[in-house]
């Protein structure tokens, strides 16, 4: 089984400067949970456009091997992203968030 991209980053918790460094290239995303996650809210013309983002999404994750936690009402996509190994955020998050967002924006 070829290793997934992403493997071997390493899974380093951000620090709250270099987080704070970061954020400004997401400006459609919130801190969450004191600091530990990202999350962010996408709304889509309706459920299938949702569905089919996620999916899309789910493709990206694998690929990375880092994966959301989302919940999906109807067109609505909520996303919060945090490394469980690193225990906080992590280059993975920021990497992901930024996948996810170009995802949407060719939704
Ligand atoms: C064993 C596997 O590589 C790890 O569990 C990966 C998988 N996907 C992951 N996703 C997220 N969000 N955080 C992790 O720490 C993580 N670790």
């Amino acid at each position: 089984m070829p290793a997934k991209a992403g493997d071997d980053r390493p899974v380093e918790r951000l620090s709250p400067r270099q987080r704070d460094a970061l954020l400004p290239g997401l400006e459609a995303w919130t801190l969450a949970d004191d600091g530990a996650a990202i999350a962010r809210r996408f709304v889509f013309g309706d459920f299938v456009a949702a569905f089919g983002f996620m999916t899309r999404a789910a493709i990206v994750a694998e690929r990375m091997n880092h994966h959301p936690e989302w919940a999906n009402v109807y067109n609505r996509v909520d996303v919060r992203l945090t490394t469980h190994d690193a225990d906080g955020l992590s280059m993975r998050d920021i990497a992901l968030a930024r996948a996810l967002d170009a995802l949407a924006a060719s939704a």
